[in-house]
C-alpha cells in the first residue's frame, strides 16, 4: 500500500543543513509520514549515531568523492560542483522512477537550499517540492528582493537599505557576498544563490517555502514575498530540549566530529550563569591572530569557559593558561551545553543553528559574524530580538577584533548591569514564545500539519504518467 506522505528528503551535505533535516524528518514522521533520507555517500558514512526509525529510510548517493572533496582552488571546487549536480540529479530521477515502478511513489520533494537541482529534476515528473530553508526568513527575502530588482541598491547600500517587510539594514546586516566589496571569491556564493532563486522563479507549482523559524520571530519577513508560499515550521531542535514532549528525542542525531564526552560533569562543577561558551561552528576557521585576541578576552575577563576548537590549538601561544583556566574540545553536544545551568553566554558566528539554539535555550550571545547569513542574523540578535551584542562593530583594518573589545562585550553580557539584566529578560522571553510555537495549536505545529495536508492532495498524483517520458 502506498504511503499517503512518502517525502524525498536531500538535505546540502554540511552539518549546519543536516541536523534541522534530521529533525525535520523525525516531525514529519510524528506526523504519519514515511520519510527517505538521501546525502552523499561520503556525509552519509561521516556521521554517527544517525536517527533509526521505522519510517525513515537512508539512501545515500555518490558525488564521485566518497572520501571527501579536498578543495585546492575554484576549478576543482567547480568541477566538484558540477560532479555533485550530475550524479545528484541522476540519483534522484532513477529513485523517482523505481519507486513509482514498485508502487511507492513519492509524494513530495524536499530540498534544502543551494540544491536547486534537486527540484529541477523532480519537476521532470511533476513531483512536487518544497524548499527546506535552514537560515531566518530574513535571509531569504534579502535575496529574493536582491534577484528581483533591488541589486543595485543591495550591492553597495549608501547608508542604510530599506526593504520591504525588513528592518533597516546597513551594509554590515547584509550577506557579506551579495556587496561590491566582497572579495571576487565570493562570486560563485552569489552564482549558486541565482541558480536556487530561478529555479523558484520557474517553478510552476506553487513552492512552499519552509522555514526554521517561528511565527512571533519575524511576523513581517515570513510575508515580504507576497507571491511564494511561506511558511515557519521551526525551531527544529529536538523535543527534549524544546518541549519536553518527547525526552527520548535528545539529539539531532548525528555529529560530523566525536563530541567530547565528559563536558556536562566539567560544566556540573561550575556556578550557574557564570561561563562563557565559545564555538565557531562546523565551517569556518579563524586566522590565528584572531584565535589569539579571543584566548586574551577569555583569559583576561576571568569567566570559566569552554571552547570548541576545530583547528590545532597547540599552536595558540597560550595554550596551557588556556587550559588551565577552561576546557579546549574539538567538539561536544551543543545542545546539551548551551541546555545547561552553569552558561551564561555563548560566544558565536551566528550561524543560524547556533543562534535559534541559544535562543531556545535562553542563553544570551555575544556574536562574531563572519560572513553570508552570518551578518544578517547578528543584526537581528543585536537589535530585533535584543539577546545579545556584536564584536565586529570593533573591527580593525586587518579584519581584526582585539582581545580588550571582545572581554568588554563579554562583560557586558556576564556582568550585572542593565544591559546584561534587559539582555536576560529578552532570552527568556524568547525561549518561552519558541515553545508556544511548536506545542499542540502552536503557529509551527499548524503550519507542519497544514503542509503536509497539502502533500496528502498530491497522493493522486501519478508520477508513473512521468515514467514513459523520461524512461
Ligand atoms: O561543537 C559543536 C559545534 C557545533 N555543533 C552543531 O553544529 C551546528 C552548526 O551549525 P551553525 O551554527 O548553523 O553553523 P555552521 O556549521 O557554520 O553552518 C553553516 O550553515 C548554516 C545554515 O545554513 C548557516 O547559517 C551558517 O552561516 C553556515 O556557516 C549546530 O547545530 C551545532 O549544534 C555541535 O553539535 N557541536
Amino acid at each position: 500500500m502506498p504511503h499517503r506522505h512518502h517525502i524525498l528528503l536531500i538535505p546540502y551535505p554540511v552539518q549546519g543543513h543536516i541536523n534541522p533535516a534530521f529533525q525535520f524528518a523525525k516531525r514529519l514522521i510524528s506526523l504519519g509520514a514515511h520519510v527517505t533520507l538521501s546525502t552523499t555517500l561520503h556525509m552519509h558514512n561521516r556521521i554517527t549515531h544517525k536517527p533509526t526509525l521505522p519510517n525513515l529510510s537512508y539512501l545515500p548517493f555518490s558525488d564521485g568523492y566518497d572520501d571527501g572533496f579536498q578543495s585546492t582552488g575554484t576549478d576543482a571546487y567547480l568541477l566538484y560542483t558540477s560532479e555533485f549536480k550530475r550524479r545528484g540529479s541522476e540519483f534522484i530521477a532513477n529513485l523517482i522512477l523505481s519507486n513509482s515502478q514498485k508502487g511507492t511513489p513519492f509524494t513530495c520533494l524536499v530540498y534544502s537550499l543551494l540544491l536547486p537541482w534537486a527540484a529541477e529534476t523532480a519537476r521532470g515528473f511533476h513531483l512536487p517540492t518544497a524548499l527546506l530553508w535552514v537560515q531566518p526568513a530574513t535571509m531569504f527575502d534579502i535575496l529574493y528582493h536582491y534577484f528581483h530588482g533591488y541589486s543595485e541598491s543591495i550591492k553597495n547600500p549608501s547608508v542604510s537599505i530599506k526593504l520591504p517587510g525588513l528592518p533597516l539594514l546597513s551594509a554590515r546586516d547584509l550577506p557579506s557576498f551579495l556587496l561590491d566589496t566582497c572579495p571576487s571569491s565570493y562570486a560563485l556564493m552569489l552564482s549558486f544563490f541565482e541558480e536556487q532563486f530561478k529555479e523558484l522563479d520557474v517553478e510552476t507549482n506553487p513552492t512552499t517555502i519552509l522555514v526554521n523559524s517561528f511565527e512571533a520571530l519575524e511576523p513581517d519577513a515570513l510575508r515580504a514575498v507576497e507571491n511564494l508560499n511561506m511558511i515557519s515550521i521551526g525551531p527544529l531542535i529536538p523535543s527534549a530540549f524544546l518541549d519536553g514532549k518527547d525526552p527520548t528525542d535528545n539529539s539531532f542525531g548525528g555529529h560530523i566530529f566525536q563530541p567530547s564526552n565528559n563536558c556536562v560533569e566539567w560544566l556540573d562543577s561550575k556556578q550557574e550563569n557564570s561561563v562563557v561558551y565559545v564555538s565557531f561552528g562546523s565551517l569556518c576557521v579563524l586566522p590565528k591572530k584572531q584565535m589569539e585576541e579571543i584566548a586574551r578576552a577569555l583569559l583576561d575577563c576571568g569567566f570559566p569557559f569552554l571552547w570548541v576548537i576545530k583547528e590545532k590549538e597547540e599552536e595558540l601561544n597560550c595554550r596551557e593558561e588556556l587550559e588551565e583556566k577552561g576546557k579546549i574540545v574539538k567538539w561536544c553536544s551543543q545542545l546539551e551545553i548551551l541546555s545547561h545551568p552553569s552558561l551564561g553566554c555563548f560566544l558565536t558566528h551566528c550561524g543560524w543553528n547556533s543562534t535559534i539554539e541559544s535562543l531556545v535555550s535562553g542563553v544570551p550571545l555575544v556574536v562574531f559574524p563572519q560572513w553570508a547569513d552570518q551578518m544578517t542574523n547578528a543584526k537581528l540578535v543585536e537589535d530585533v530580538w535584543k539577546i545579545g551584542v556584536r564584536v565586529d562593530h570593533k573591527m580593525n583594518q586587518d579584519g581584526i577584533v582585539i582581545g580588550e573589545d571582545i572581554r568588554n562585550c563579554l562583560e557586558v553580557v556576564m556582568g550585572s548591569g542593565g544591559k546584561c539584566e534587559e539582555l536576560r529578560e529578552n532570552s527568556k522571553k524568547w525561549k518561552e514564545l519558541s515553545r508556544e510555537a511548536v506545542k499542540e495549536g502552536g503557529s509551527s505545529e499548524n503550519n507542519l500539519r497544514g503542509f503536509l495536508d497539502l502533500v496528502g492532495l498530491n497522493h493522486d498524483v501519478d508520477v508513473s504518467l512521468c515514467v514513459a517520458e523520461n524512461a
